[in-house]
């Protein structure tokens, strides 16, 4: 068997992190051949929760799990780490915002990008999930200035897979016979779930999603505005965020980055370098493909109708000014 992979993820006390790391310690992210060392990071008053999460990892009697770590402490978590599951952050209530959370959660990720850029490893790969993803993710990046910009990610997958679901349930077909969903920009209400590029299979045949669902009113407005607003309508339901989806879509995001996506196209929040004239160093999601090198590149040469351009700059508008609402706050 290999050397276990070392794989970091904060707020192990909470409810993600509670779904999230049973997939991981089995082996559903990284093979069923890989062991697996576990970081389990949180803030002092829930260690003793958290010693009983490390209790029932211990229970499962899983085979990969080589090691389990908790700690409070920043610079023992991000110790030689391969990757860094950032889920620790507040999570938003019925009413706000993800950006609302900012205040709270970016002096976590300034703190956690020291620590990063003097502990991980160099090739650690980043995935931000702490709300609002995109800006928590952009600072981490510039507080751990060693690492290389293409290692720093966030989740917009739980926004692909509900996008491609709302596909799926609307022509009545499953899962896997919808492709190319696009999430463009934030993770938060401006995102722009696009359907000009997605592709199901009916009957067996292969067409495109829009000639498929022959409703433009619902691609243009219930689609676009389903997704958009899925996690608040999942806060008011459970009064809690989601949890269970947004574990299995980090699965799916470090799974992908991992093993490549072959032909298929997923979405994640990546450091703009200018594709599709979004500002160079914004995070912001685009469509990608990755190789079995693990390099990220986003799909070349789509058309973008006058329709998408309006949604691309309306979420570019918002991540400025989350950006620049981020570092005052810094700074102050
Ligand atoms: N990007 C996405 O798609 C997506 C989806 C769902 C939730 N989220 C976000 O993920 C975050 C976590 O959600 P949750 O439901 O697990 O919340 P939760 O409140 O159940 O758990 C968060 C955990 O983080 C811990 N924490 C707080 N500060 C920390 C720090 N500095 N270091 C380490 N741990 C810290 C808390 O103690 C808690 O145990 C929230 O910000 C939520 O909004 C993002
Ligand atoms: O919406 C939230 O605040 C939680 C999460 O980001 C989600 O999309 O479910």
């Amino acid at each position: 068997m290999s050397d276990p992979v070392k794989v970091l993820v904060t707020g192990a006390a909470g409810q993600i992190a509670y779904s999230l790391l049973y997939s991981i310690a089995k082996g559903d992210v990284f093979g069923e051949k890989q062991p697996i060392s576990l970081v389990l990071l949180d803030i002092p008053p829930m260690m003793a929760v958290l010693d009983g999460v490390v209790m029932e990892l211990q229970d499962c009697a899983l085979p990969l799990l080589a090691e389990v770590i908790p700690t409070a402490d920043e610079a023992a978590a991000f110790k030689d780490i391969d990757v860094a599951l950032l889920v620790g952050a507040q999570p938003r209530r019925q009413g706000m915002e993800r950006k609302d959370l900012l205040k709270a959660n970016v002096k976590i990720f300034k703190s956690q990008g020291a620590a990063l850029d003097a502990h991980a490893k160099k090739t650690v790969k980043v995935v931000v999930v702490g709300n609002p993803a995109n800006t928590n993710a952009l600072v981490i990046s510039k507080f751990a200035p060693s690492i290389p910009k293409e290692n720093f990610s966030c989740l917009t997958r739980l926004d692909q897979n509900r996008a491609q679901a709302q596909v799926a349930s609307k022509l009545g077909i499953s899962n896997e016979n919808v492709q190319r969903t696009i999430i463009w920009g934030n993770h938060s209400s401006t995102q722009f779930p696009d359907l000009a590029h997605a592709v199901v299979h009916v009957n067996g045949k292969l067409m495109p999603a829009q000639e498929a669902i022959k409703d433009d009113n619902w691609v243009k407005n219930d689609f676009i505005q389903t997704v958009q607003t899925r996690g608040g309508a999942v806060i008011q339901a459970r009064k809690l965020s989601s949890a269970m989806s947004a574990a299995k879509a980090i699965c799916d995001h470090v799974r992908d980055w991992w093993f490549g996506t072959g032909e298929r196209w997923v979405s994640m929040g990546i450091i703009s370098k200018g594709d599709y004239g979004i500002q160079e160093g914004l995070m912001y999601s685009f469509p990608v493909q990755i190789g079995t090198d693990k390099v990220v590149q986003v799909v070349p040469g789509l058309t973008i109708s006058d329709f998408a351009r309006e949604k691309l700059d309306a979420t570019q508008a918002e991540l400025i000014e989350e950006r620049d609402c981020a570092f005052s706050f810094l700074e102050a």
